[in-house]
């Protein structure tokens, strides 16, 4: 693997972003008037549209060099094939398998791997239906009305992020929640008013070590002790596990057949296409969760087999190597203008972050260019009185992701309200097409009162790049060929930086030292040497307030 910045192709690259450095947007548009026809990509259900960017036909040409150079085409066929493309921990990331049909097959280590992950989507299947069915009762022989998922990052932020997005397609019962924070602040909000009868609880976790998914497991686990007794059945009847760690399910008490495993070459950012997704079938049913899978793997096979200059996940990867590396541009805000996708930003912030913000090559060097850009999101429409104000005058450059569903609201049954909604959507769709081309163009060329002599704090620069991206609809399939689409474009920025996109030793060290930090807490150890002033200082005061609430309460 090579650096990207000791690729033999680099300086013209260098080269073309010196020569773009002062262009604007605006003139890129005067000069090019069918700028989309050139710079829009469509792949089944997705539009991708590059012509708000800053590039020019030489610049694509300079990025598909350096990609072609990085042996971009070979590292994809390595990801799809199981080799060790995670070279920190020695696996392969293989979640595009978790897509495939039934009917191909996949050797790793001269096993193929496909049926045992169709065996795993069946076994989910089972209890989604004993579940949906009201079978599965609790102790007291209620059926479930709620069930809740307890994890945290990939065990959590995937399929809540699906389950809002899908909830069009929601078949209930049951109820399905999210619980993540450590502090029990969600947990202790949804137990207020769940039935304990009718509760379930998923423990999800890849690792099944995570501190913050034992505490919410602990704590519920008490919650239906204290109201219901019985702890063997409670483990039997209201609690369904998912790792890649069976010992541990088994040690924590999760009778095996209420075990839904899958495997350490799924990484957690990666993973809401294994079992992790249980929430996601349980709140659209199987079928759904199985069109999800299908929409994924259709956009795996165009990531596989189409030629890079029309490639989706490429270009939109592209893209953002030519915004970090070309023109120094790294902000990237996910703007999405529909309220069903408000969880998309948190999941991309972790697949991308927690991906490539990374400074090491795979031969563990040290980089000398941007990897991963700061990346953070809203819902578009919510943002435009929040932070738009920085985008459109702000002295940072954003790069912005808009998305949006092309069409929405067709089954609405009553003609009134269907007419009401569609021309809240045609807002909303008008909102976004209006912010990006302000974004681009600046407020001179869009308004001819606009005066030269305007004060400055009334002007709009314009030149802030974007994509867009347009679904035909929102639905299980499109949403799996979008999140696909954003996994891909991940790998390909990876290879290109030549950094590992699948590990994550960055989290690993907080863990541990929070660990001796708690039991410094406990054991009042706040004084000793070993923390610096600081932390010291922080606590003490917090130890002081527990003593004053202490003593108060005695008083009282
Ligand atoms: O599924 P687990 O093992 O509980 O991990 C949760 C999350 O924690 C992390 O390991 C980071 O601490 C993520 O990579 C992962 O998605």
């Amino acid at each position: 693997m090579t650096r990207l910045s000791a690729l033999a192709h680099w300086p013209q690259f260098e080269q073309e972003a010196h020569h773009m450095h002062d262009v604007h947007l605006r003139d890129l548009h005067q000069q090019e008037p069918n700028r989309f026809d050139q710079w829009h990509l469509q792949f089944d259900q997705l539009l991708l549209d590059l012509s708000k960017q800053r590039m020019r036909a030489e610049t694509r040409k300079a990025l598909l060099q350096l990609a072609r150079e990085a042996k971009l085409p070979e590292a994809i066929e390595a990801l799809f094939t199981g080799q060790p493309v995670n070279r920190s921990e020695q696996r392969p990331a293989l979640h595009t398998a978790l897509r495939q049909p039934s009917d191909t097959s996949l050797e790793v280590d001269g096993e193929d791997i496909i049926p045992a992950i169709h065996q795993t989507l069946d076994h989910m299947e089972s209890l989604v239906n004993t579940v949906r069915s009201g079978q599965w009762r609790g102790v007291t022989g209620h059926p479930i009305t709620d069930v809740v998922n307890l994890g945290v990052g990939g065990s959590d932020l995937g399929p809540l992020m699906a389950c809002h997005a899908l909830r069009d397609f929601a078949v209930q019962p049951p109820r399905v929640h999210f619980v993540s924070t450590m502090d029990g602040s969600q947990l202790v909000d949804r137990l207020a008013w769940l039935n304990p009868s009718t509760t379930l609880f998923i423990f999800s976790s890849k690792s099944f070590t995570t501190a913050d998914t034992l505490a919410n497991a602990e704590t519920a686990r008490r919650w239906l002790s204290q109201h219901l007794g019985d702890e063997g059945l409670i483990m039997k009847r209201h609690f369904i596990g998912v790792s890649a760690s069976p010992d541990k399910m088994t040690a924590w008490g999760i009778p095996e057949a209420h075990q839904l495993c899958f495997w350490e070459w799924v990484g957690g950012r990666y993973s809401l296409w294994s079992a992790i997704g249980l929430p996601i079938a349980l709140k659209i049913g199987m079928a759904g969760f199985r069109e999800l899978l299908a929409g994924a793997h259709a956009l795996d096979q165009h990531f596989r087999q189409t030629p890079l200059e029309e490639n989706l996940p490429v270009m939109l990867a592209l893209t953002g190597v030519w915004n970090i590396n070309g023109l120094n541009i790294n902000a990237h805000a996910v703007l999405p203008y529909d309220g069903r996708m408000k969880y998309l930003p948190a999941y991309l912030e972790q697949l991308e972050m927690e991906s490539n913000g990374k400074c090491t090559t795979q031969d563990d060097e040290g980089v000398d260019y941007d990897t991963c850009p700061v990346l953070w999101g809203e819902l578009g429409p919510n943002a435009q009185h929040a932070f738009y104000q920085l985008l459109h005058q702000g002295t940072q450059a954003v790069n912005c992701d808009f998305i949006a569903p092309a069409r929405r609201y067709e089954d609405v049954k009553s003609p009134d309200q269907r007419q009401q909604l569609t021309r809240q959507h045609r807002m909303t769709l008008a909102n976004c097409f209006a912010q990006s081309r302000l974004l681009m163009l600046g407020d001179s060329a869009l308004d001819p009162t606009v005066l030269d002599s305007a004060p400055r704090y009334r002007l709009y620069r314009g030149n802030q790049p974007s994509t867009t991206l347009l679904l035909e609809q929102l639905t299980p399939y499109s949403l799996g060929q979008l999140l696909a689409l954003y996994e891909h474009k991940v790998f390909v920025q990876a290879t290109l930086w030549d950094i590992n996109p699948f590990d994550q030793w960055g989290v690993e060290m907080g863990k541990k030292i929070a660990i001796a930090t708690e039991e410094a807490l406990v054991e009042q150890r706040h004084t000793m040497a070993e923390f610096d002033s600081s932390t010291q200082g922080l606590m003490s005061h917090c130890l002081h307030q527990q003593e004053a609430s202490n003593r108060s309460d005695l008083e009282s």
